[in-house]
Formats: structure tokens, sequence, C-alpha cells
């Protein structure tokens, strides 16, 4: 029987965004970054997965306009509660709207793929169940939910081994794929750092306009990221 899944993707007003990355970042760039991730992940979805239902969770307006703009639908908190309020929030109304499962995945990936997606989608998925994807931190980076709401959300640190808990205490199945593209999420530093270096390797573009000059410290080496036009 095939599932009727939902994707949800909870974005928090970019001028809140990334806050993990100050002093490096000044408001400015964080916000540009964060739009950078939610953009990619948008474009992802529409153009690589158009069969698939997508959800944004957002109390900000911009954003609202902004997913509509990539085909997503928008559901809006009147504020900003945190993810797992948020992840509640759409539980809840992917539950009444007839949705078998809510597949969450935060705004922030680095890259996401679309074989890595369909395996957790075509995983099996017995009622109830929860299937987790790692990140590289213990966070979640994907946390699909049958049904949608059968489950307390803890997003925050080592949220991977908190729905792992949770799950177990509940006598619910629950499945844990390491997935390695899907467990980079850009928080830290060290994520930027990577993201950045990944990006130049790869010779692809970071649509920034501006020479970023990010200053030597302990836990990244100094990077200059020629940033070009948007690809
Ligand atoms: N709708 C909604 N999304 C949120 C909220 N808090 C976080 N998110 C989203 O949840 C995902 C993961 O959040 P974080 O990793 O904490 O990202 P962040 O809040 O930008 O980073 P920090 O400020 O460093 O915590 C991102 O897509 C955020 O936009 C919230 O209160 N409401
Ligand atoms: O992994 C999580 O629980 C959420 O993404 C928030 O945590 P993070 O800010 O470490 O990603």
């Amino acid at each position: 029987m095939l599932m009727k899944t939902l994707v949800v993707i909870p974005v928090r007003d970019f001028a809140d965004a990334k806050s993990r990355l100050e002093p490096l970042l000044g408001a400015s760039r964080r916000a540009t970054l964060a739009r950078w991730l939610c953009e990619r992940t948008l474009t992802f979805f529409r153009d690589r997965m158009p069969e698939q239902d997508v959800l944004v969770v957002t109390a900000c307006d911009t954003i609202a306009q902004l997913a509509r703009s990539y085909g997503a639908a928008v559901l809006r908190e009147d504020c900003s509660r945190g993810m797992s309020a948020a992840a509640q929030l759409a539980a809840d109304w992917s539950s009444v709207q007839g949705y078998d499962s809510q597949l969450l995945i935060p705004a922030d990936i680095a890259q996401l793929d679309e074989a890595e997606l369909r395996i957790l989608l075509n995983h099996p998925r017995p009622v109830p169940s929860v299937l987790i994807s790692p990140a590289h931190d213990r966070g979640t980076n994907a946390l699909l939910t049958t049904p949608p709401n059968i489950l307390p959300f803890q997003f925050g640190l080592n949220s991977s081994d908190q729905h792992w808990h949770a799950a177990h205490r509940r006598g619910i199945t629950c499945s844990l794929i390491q997935l390695p593209k899907l467990s980079f999420d850009i928080d830290t530093p060290t994520d930027l750092s990577s993201l950045v270096s990944s990006s130049a390797s790869a010779s692809t573009c970071t649509p920034f306009d501006a020479r970023w000059d990010l200053p030597a410290g302990p836990a990244h080496r100094p990077i200059m990221v020629q940033e070009v036009p948007a690809c």
C-alpha cells in the first residue's frame, strides 16, 4: 500500500538563524547563508522530487512567500517556539490532512541527495514506526514518523538519541539510517569551513556576492572564499 507522506521543512526567520556562527559571520551574512541553504533545499524538492508534497512551517511572511514560489505549501506559526514546536504543529496538521507519515528535514542540510531521500521513503514502514537519519553531531537530520504525531519531538542537542529512546520507551519500531550527505547540516564554523572547502573542490559556486575573509581560528583555517554570482 502506498503511504501518503508529507515532507516538512521548518524554517525560522533568516534574521534569527545560524546564531552559532557568531562572531565568525555578521548578522547579514548569517541571514544570507540561511536563505541560501533554505533555497537549495526548496530547489531540491521542486526539481528532483516534484511528486513529493512539501510543507514549510514558518512564522515569517518572507519565508512563506519564498516557499510558495518554489511550489511548497505553507503552515504558519504565530511565533517561533523552536523546531520541536514547529514539527508538532506540522504533525497535527498533516494527520488531519490524512497523511500516513511525516518526513521532517531541516532547511540547513548542505547537500540533499535524491538517492538518500528515496532510501528513507522506501524503507519498510510498519504502523507505527519511526525512522531516524542522524546528523554527524548526533542531531536529527531526518525524522520519518508514522503516523506523523506518534512521537514527541525533541530536537536539540543529541536529538537523534532522544528520539531513539523516546520510540523505544513507547515500544515503537525504530530504525536508524546513517546517510553521508544527509548527515551534514551547517551549524558551526567547522561545518562552514567544510562546506566552503567542499564547494571549492567540487568547483560548485556558492552564490554569495562578496569576498569573505573568514578569520583564522582554532576551529578553522583562514579561508578566502571567492563568491560568484548565483549559479
Ligand atoms: N518554523 C521554525 N523553524 C525553526 C525554529 N527553530 C529552528 N527552526 C528550523 O529548524 C532547523 C534546524 O534549526 P537549527 O539547526 O537550530 O538552525 P538555526 O536555528 O538557524 O541555528 P542556531 O541559531 O545556531 O540554533 C532549521 O531549518 C531552522 O530554520 C522555529 O522556532 N520555527
Ligand atoms: O538536529 C536537531 O535536533 C535540529 O537540527 C537542531 O539541532 P542542530 O541545531 O544541532 O541541528
